[in-house]
């Protein structure tokens, strides 16, 4: 099996659950796919790949972003920092706000993040795009670069590609 059946396995294993967290969100649950030992080392192995070189740190956003940037980083042989939702960093230096499909939110980083740093961001899920807009303005907060952005899924017609359109996606459902 190569790797692009994996990810076309990967695929399949995503399960949506109708009016989740509100209703009339259709929502992309990854919980299977991330439980299938091959479908998510494909998955992670792919996110990365066109990024090969060019980044220090893997910034993952809370909370699904840090299951594939933590396997990302350690694939990787990167740095992984976390961007977490408002309130949750002992020590935060740097905060964007954001609106997303169901509500809207802050995020913020820790001074591990430094300047100059090359920073690969990870996301499980591309939806308006809202999440990674804010996560590339803390990324600028901080002095540090985007090398590029990966998310697993991308979720057509919420708009996300137009609002980061260099966004890498693997599954588009
Ligand atoms: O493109 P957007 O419209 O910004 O939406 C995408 C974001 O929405 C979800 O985060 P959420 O905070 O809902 O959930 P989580 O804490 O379970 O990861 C998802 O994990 C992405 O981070
Ligand atoms: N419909 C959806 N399913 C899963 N994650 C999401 N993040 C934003 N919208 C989502």
């Amino acid at each position: 099996m190569t790797a692009d059946d994996d990810i076309l396995r990967a695929r399949g294993l995503i399960r949506v659950v109708h009016d989740h967290p509100e209703p009339g969100i259709a929502f992309q649950d990854i919980t299977p796919l991330l439980a299938d030992a091959r479908a998510l080392r494909a998955c992670v192995e792919a996110m990365v790949a066109p990024f090969a070189g060019r980044f220090d740190v893997v910034a993952g956003l809370e909370a699904r972003g840090f299951l594939l940037a933590g396997a990302a980083a350690v694939l990787t042989g990167s740095g992984l920092i976390p961007l977490r939702k408002a309130g949750r960093l002992p020590a935060p230096a740097a905060r964007a706000d954001y609106v997303l499909e169901y509500g809207q939110a802050s995020i913020e980083v820790s001074e591990d993040l430094g300047a100059g740093d090359r920073v690969l961001v990870v996301d499980d899920v591309l939806a308006t795009g809202g999440t990674l807009a804010a996560a590339h303005r803390l990324v600028a907060a901080r002095g540090a670069s985007v090398a590029g952005s990966a998310c697993l899924l991308e979720l057509d017609g919420l708009g996300g590609r137009d609002v980061v359109p260099d966004v890498h996606t693997l599954i588009g459902v």
